[in-house]
């Protein structure tokens, strides 16, 4: 894949990356898995999009579009890239935000070649009119280039070439119906059980140089909110302590140890997670309260909390939804060592 770097290493024996983003971003990627065998947890998703690729190469035809959805971090963009790896397509990435006007849709889809892989990041944020240009270019490969302005508007139609569209979305609810129904798969991804990040962990430890214990393993694992971006972003820390510290080989009390520096807790909740356990508990008495009051009181964007904080508190049992908006559950009270009010 062409934006993917050449070195096997990702840059991981760079002894001073000159550029901290660039460094990141080549750690990231030497972390993702790259075909379905590698790609840990989530069976039902994978196995359904296995069938569906195999299929597609033995009719030697463009697979069929697919959506995916759910929280950060589980995994979508990966699954994407795997998409094209498998099918030995090239991969092109944008995302909904950069998507504007229908122009810049029309850019992209007349540039693909036969087969290409359109990755489309948070898809629900794209502009009508160009959601409406995909539409017609997911069914019939075809789009109308309207050229100039006014009554001398003319619409030029143009042909595409098959190809497959991967949608991601952290919000499926807020994709039109139309642009749903028009993924011949859907794809949800949930949170990941521990023992599923301990081998994400097995496998990132082997790339990071770095030794841990079976416990060593647990201990993050517990802690990454079910998230494989987070357990290897925790590991990465995990493995700066144990360097400074000169430890060869982290166990559990290790981990627990590191991770404490880093504001992450025994639950695996963090900074935000708390804060609005918090804001719940000891400034709306446990609500219910709206979302957008309860962002407000945590100083965050309503969709962070929704897309972020809530699943995973919802996922713990510590808060609930109404119809009059989020309340505490009996956990939150007793994670944040408070007495609930008598109602
Ligand atoms: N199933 C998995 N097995 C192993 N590693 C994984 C898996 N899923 C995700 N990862 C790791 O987690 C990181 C984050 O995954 P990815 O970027 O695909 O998530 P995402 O769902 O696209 O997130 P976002 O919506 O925030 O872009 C990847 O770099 C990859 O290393």
């Amino acid at each position: 894949m062409a934006h993917e770097p050449r070195d096997p290493t990702g840059g991981l024996d760079r002894p001073v990356a000159p550029d901290a983003d660039e460094h990141e971003r080549r750690l990231e990627a030497a972390l993702r898995p790259r075909h379905l065998d590698e790609f840990v947890g989530q069976q039902r998703v994978r196995g359904q999009l296995e069938l569906m690729l195999s299929s597609a190469r033995l009719r030697e035809r463009a697979a069929d579009h697919v959506l995916l959805s759910g929280p950060p971090g589980l995994g979508k963009t990966t699954l994407a890239m795997i998409v094209a790896a498998e099918m030995g397509a090239p991969l092109r990435v944008s995302s909904g935000p950069a998507i504007q006007h229908a122009g810049d849709l029309a850019a992209i889809l007349s540039s693909l070649t036969e087969g290409e892989v359109l990755f489309l990041d948070e898809i629900h944020r794209m502009s009508r009119p160009a959601e409406e240009m995909l539409y017609m270019a997911m069914e019939d490969f075809r789009v109308d280039v309207v050229v100039g302005k006014g009554a001398g508007a003319t619409s030029i139609p143009l042909e595409l070439p098959p190809f497959t569209l991967v949608g991601a979305t952290t919000r499926a609810g807020l994709l039109p119906g139309p642009l749903r129904d028009r993924f011949g798969f859907t794809g949800h991804l949930d949170f990941y059980a521990p023992q599923e990040l301990e081998l994400v962990l097995r496998r990132s430890s082997a790339l990071l140089d770095v030794e841990l214990s079976g416990a060593g393993y647990a201990q993050i694992a517990s802690r990454s909110r079910g998230t494989p971006r987070i357990a290897n972003r925790l590991l990465r820390r995990v493995r700066d302590w144990a360097l400074v510290k000169g430890i060869d080989r982290v166990d559990a009390r290790a981990a627990d140890d590191a991770l404490s520096m880093y504001d992450v807790d025994e639950r695996g909740f963090d900074r935000l997670d708390r804060a609005v356990l918090e804001a719940l508990c000891r400034t709306f008495g446990g609500g219910p309260v709206g979302l957008s009051t309860l962002a407000a009181a945590v100083g965050e964007e309503t969709e962070t909390i929704e897309t972020v904080a809530e699943p995973f508190l919802l996922r713990e049992g510590m808060i609930g939804r109404t119809p009059r908006g989020r309340v505490a559950t009996a956990a939150a009270w007793e994670h944040l060592g408070l007495t609930p009010p008598d109602v």
